[in-house]
């Protein structure tokens, strides 16, 4: 589904990526893991069209992204920061997003009451605190039923509730075929959610396999103890 083949970016002085050749599974939930810094962003970015590698190619669905627009249909993408036009409202914003890419929200009203945004329809992005804007974040992502959610911490940040729903969500999306590329920090997190983990160091992959390869190499029953094992 998402394929990097050969690729280099660099950031001024700093080489981040050399040589980069990943592939990742349709159908299947890839978690992107790594100290800060070693890239997750940019890897995903690069899937997004919103970083240009220096050479190589990233392709969606065969399709190269950057050779045309087309592809970003597929994708849900959920940022860690969200940022919409402040001025504008939470309803105007789904619009707005609805205009950009000339299809509707179909899933807009199971999202708002997930979420509990309702009440929040008619508010300004700007009023809005951290947590919600982080919701609405999450309702542009999945509210297309794109077949390629790309999540960035999608729970960091969301009241206990808030977390528990979204990852059953996440988890039924899952369950219904969606190909899934998300990061985090939380390995309890990330044993729960994903088939296959992709752990980064200073923009070499170190691991690229299924979490049950990662246990069974790293002699590990925890997520969290096998990450560690990679990283000293
Ligand atoms: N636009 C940019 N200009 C200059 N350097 C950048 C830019 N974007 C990323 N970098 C550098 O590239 C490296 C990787 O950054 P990236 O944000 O991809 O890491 P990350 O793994 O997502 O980090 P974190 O876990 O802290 O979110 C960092 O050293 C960062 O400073």
């Amino acid at each position: 589904m998402v394929k990097f083949e050969s690729v280099f970016k660099s950031f001024g002085k700093k080489k981040l990526f050399q040589n980069l050749h990943l592939e990742l599974k349709e159908g299947k939930t890839t978690a992107i893991l790594g100290p800060n810094g070693s890239g997750k962003t940019t890897l995903m970015k690069m899937v997004l069209g919103l970083v240009i590698p220096d050479r190589g190619k990233v392709t969606v669905g065969g399709e190269d992204v950057q050779k045309s627009a087309g592809y970003r249909k597929l994708i849900g993408y959920m940022p860690q920061i969200p940022e919409f036009p402040e001025n504008l409202t939470v309803k105007d914003i789904i619009s707005m997003v609805e205009d950009v890419r000339k299809e509707k929200a179909i899933r807009t009203d199971e999202l708002l009451d997930l979420l509990n945004l309702e009440r929040e329809l008619n508010k300004k992005f700007s009023s809005l605190s951290g947590g919600t804007k982080q919701k609405v974040g999450a309702l542009i992502a999945l509210a297309f039923d794109a077949p390629l959610l790309i999540l960035d911490e999608p729970l960091v940040g969301l009241d206990p509730i808030s977390a528990y729903r979204l990852k059953g969500f996440i988890l039924e999306e899952k369950r219904k075929g969606k190909t899934v590329l998300y990061i985090s920090h939380i390995m309890g997190e990330v044993e729960e959610l994903a088939d296959m983990v992709v752990f980064l160091t200073e923009g070499q992959i170190s691991f690229d396999g299924s979490v049950e390869k990662l246990k069974e190499e790293t002699g590990k029953e925890r997520l969290e103890e096998a990450v560690f094992c990679l990283l000293s």
